[in-house]
């Protein structure tokens, strides 16, 4: 399986996300730079956290005006899985190739610790290895987390299942305890806990790794005879 992790000036997590997919299950990978779009030739694409562009105007909105997202709509219509991360979420949202918007943190202040999450749909491509309801423990590191979405988005959410991480105790004011979402195909996930930076217990948790080990099954259970 091939990864493209998209780096955008200000990106801070993809190496993070390469050691993930890359060194922790030693699937290929390669950094793309946001000016060299070609992401027809892999298998999944990462948008990974950080502060692109610095955070101007809004955390992911410059980002979501590159001429790279053209291609990652394709791909995301075509059921390309689609992961962005924090800073990628919030792209993604720019983007909107998920519904809603993230403002400030409730409390203003960036929030930095680990947070205890509730799985709540494990019958997507990214989480096919978490138990129904199961509960991780994921680093979050942000300033703009509080995920916001008028009644009728979220009505659409509950009842699409869309809705796959919220927070067992929320940090940041997010509507419903909101802190990960699929699209309504269930191929682009965004979510503003880091799970590359729980790959391996010596980093205080190893949760995050079974994401990525979900996405790896599913493109094996797809593409790969006898998987
Ligand atoms: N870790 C991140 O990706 C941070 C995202 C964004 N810069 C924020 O502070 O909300």
């Amino acid at each position: 399986m091939k990864f493209a992790v998209v780096v955008f000036p200000g990106s801070n997590c993809d190496r993070d996300m390469y050691y993930a997919v890359k060194d922790a299950l030693g699937e290929e990978a390669d950094f793309v730079w946001y000016q060299d779009a070609n992401l027809a030739n892999y298998d999944a694409i990462l948008l990974p956290g950080g502060f692109s562009y610095g955070d101007y105007l809004r955390s992911g909105a410059i980002a979501s005006t590159s001429h790279i997202m053209d291609q990652i709509k394709t791909e995301a219509s075509n059921g390309t899985p689609i992961l962005g991360v924090c800073n990628g979420f919030q792209v993604l949202l720019e983007a909107q190739l998920l519904p809603g918007a993230m403002l400030r943190n409730e409390r203003l202040k960036f929030m930095c610790h680990q947070e205890g999450l509730i799985v709540q749909n494990n019958q997507t491509l990214f989480t096919s290895e978490y138990a129904a309801l199961e509960t991780i423990t994921l680093p979050i590191a942000h300033g703009e987390g509080n995920y916001f979405c008028d009644d009728t988005t979220y009505q659409q959410l509950q009842s699409n299942n869309q809705i796959v991480f919220t927070y067992e105790n929320n940090p940041n004011g997010s509507i419903g305890d909101i802190a990960g979402i699929v699209n309504k195909d269930g191929n682009v996930l965004g979510m503003m806990p880091h799970p590359e930076r729980a790959s391996d217990a010596i980093l205080g948790s190893d949760d995050g790794i079974k994401l990525f080990q979900s996405i790896v099954n599913n493109w094996r259970e797809t593409y790969v005879a006898g998987a």
